[in-house]
């Protein structure tokens, strides 16, 4: 499949974050019993790994900025994110799937256009007036990795928490093509070890 990314404009290597004895508290409690070192170099592939609660979700505010960290540091580059989260935050439910699709189009390209990455994305014709409220869960992952095509500049890094949950094979296809044509950094939160393996995951991140 052709997704058409455009790419990322910064150059391979780019020290994006690095976090040094970082460790996050929500209460009086440190969420991490070792600090975390690490650093993210741009078109790094990197899955985070860790059980529930291990705060996986929480390192992934912090990297974004939203979180700061309560004990050590985490510096972050001007880069630009998208973070496709569980609930799929990125998709305005209030829109229809034509206009969501609109909205990411900073390029001003043509209503032609538009349709065309609509209908790669599997979004015919009869999808275009469906207030995105109502699609299914795999299909607001395609709107939102369609949104992503049709916008001008691919973000830097993309963030992908638990993408292959409740997807058919058929959509998983989808995600793993737009995945590998995306050339920017990624880091994702999965336990599909299948899906790592396809989207070819440099290394990982273990929280525990
Ligand atoms: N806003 C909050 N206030 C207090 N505690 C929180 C808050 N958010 C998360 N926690 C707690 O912090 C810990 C880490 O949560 P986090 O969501 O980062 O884990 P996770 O690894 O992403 O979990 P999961 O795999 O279940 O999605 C959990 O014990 C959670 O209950």
């Amino acid at each position: 499949m052709k997704v058409d990314f455009d790419n990322s404009l910064l150059h391979k290597g780019k020290i994006l974050v690095t976090a040094s004895r970082a460790n996050f508290a929500y209460s009086d409690q440190q969420l991490w019993r070792e600090t975390l070192d690490f650093q993210i170099t741009s078109g790094e592939r990197i899955a985070i790994k860790g059980a529930n609660g291990s705060g996986k979700t929480t390192l992934i505010r912090m990297i974004l900025g939203d979180l700061q960290p309560s004990a050590g540091s985490i510096e972050r580059a001007d880069f630009k994110s998208i973070y496709i989260d569980q609930d799929y935050s990125l998709i305005d439910n209030s829109s229809t799937v034509y206009s969501q699709a609109w909205k990411y189009n900073s390029g001003g390209l043509p209503e032609h256009d538009i349709k065309t990455r609509l209908n790669r994305f599997l979004f015919t014709r009869e999808y275009w007036d469906k207030p995105c409220i109502n699609l299914s869960g795999g299909e607001k992952m395609r709107l939102a990795l369609c949104s992503l095509a049709i916008a001008t500049q691919a973000p830097d890094m993309i963030i992908l928490d638990e993408p292959t949950n409740n997807l058919d094979i058929q959509n998983i296809g989808i995600l793993t093509a737009a995945i590998n044509e995306y050339r920017g950094t990624l880091l994702v939160i999965s336990h599909d070890l299948h899906f790592l393996q396809e989207i070819g995951v440099d290394r990982e991140l273990t929280l525990g």
